[in-house]
């Protein structure tokens, strides 16, 4: 059976995300990202299910750095989940001076909390259903946290279905230790992580090896390097699948001009396909590429 390191304790969307990702999978909750991440790397779990942007508040920048430091690990497949919370508090609890949660989660909920819970102080815990395991130990009073968890834990549920904004979605990431990648389905999302060095129009020049294949790009974060102040790591998604001929011939060409990092190609949770503009087809690079072979045999001028 497959085991799935996730971004725990039980009840966390994450874990939802884990469960439609990878059904009837072993599932093991971990304190932190990074602990799932190193569940993977150390062979303790076959993959980790993990939080990656938010619709709401971007990205999760413990999955970016746990991403790119560390052993390589390639996302293999990703769900989409709809994210609206429950505010749960102990039974009977009347007055609410703590309310606790993920600080994605508090980013989503930010104008329903000074709306309805003014006097509350809002207060970062490491997940939304560590925030329930807080309030049932008398931490906080009360959490905002995914409305499954209320299965969870001995909590009553104040409000549920709140969200600041409505339609907020979170993308999540199965992923994996490099091995076979997922077949092309032409509703692909490619993933990398791009080390430029620092000079001026190096972060231009990358885009425009994308753009002028015709690649569309689905994401962009930078993050700090960490170790040098002002240099900063890139983070690429982009439509397609590294085993179709336009991508190995974008990716080629980024790598010639940077330091990269490939986390995965998958497919999309929401099944678009790829935009393809004329003459920057698969076939396309195909039969460029047929010509400049036959060009070099002799076969024509
Ligand atoms: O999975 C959870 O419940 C989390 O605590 C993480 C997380 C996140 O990091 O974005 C996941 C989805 C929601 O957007 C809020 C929090």
């Amino acid at each position: 059976m497959m085991r799935i390191a996730y971004f725990g304790p039980q009840g966390t969307f994450t874990e939802q995300a884990a469960r439609a990702l990878a059904p009837g999978a072993d599932l093991t909750p971990y304190e932190t990202i990074r602990l799932a991440l190193a569940a993977v790397r150390e062979g303790g779990a076959d993959a980790a299910c993990i939080p990656i942007e938010n619709s709401v508040e971007g990205v999760v920048p413990a999955t970016l750095d746990g991403l790119s430091d560390g052993p390589a690990l390639v996302a293999v497949a990703e769900a989409v989940l709809p994210i609206r919370f429950s505010v749960l508090t102990r039974p009977g609890q009347a007055e609410i001076r703590t309310v606790a949660s993920h600080p994605h989660a508090l980013a989503q909920v930010r104008e329903w909390l000074e709306a309805n819970l003014p006097d509350a102080t809002a207060v970062a815990s490491s997940s939304t259903a560590a925030a329930a395991v807080g309030v049932v130990e008398g931490t906080f009073d009360a959490a905002v946290s995914a409305p499954v968890a209320i299965e969870h834990y001995p909590l009553e549920e104040l409000v549920t279905g709140i969200a600041d904004v409505d339609d907020a979605q979170t993308r999540f990431l199965l992923v994996r230790r490099p091995g076979e990648l997922p077949a092309p389905t032409g509703a692909d999302r490619t993933s990398i992580v791009a080390a430029a060095e620092n000079r001026t129009g190096t972060l231009a020049q990358l885009l425009a090896e994308l753009a002028s294949r015709a690649i569309n790009l689905t994401r962009l974060d930078a993050r700090p390097v960490r170790d040098s102040f002002g240099e900063y790591r890139f983070f690429i998604d982009f439509e397609g699948h590294v085993a179709e001929p336009r991508i190995v011939d974008a990716l080629s060409a980024l790598r010639r001009r940077c330091q990269l990092r490939f986390l995965g190609s998958h497919p999309r949770a929401d099944g678009v396909p790829a935009t393809v503009e004329p003459g920057a087809g698969n076939q396309d690079f195909l039969d460029a590429q047929a010509w400049v072979d036959a060009v070099v045999k002799g076969e024509h001028a």
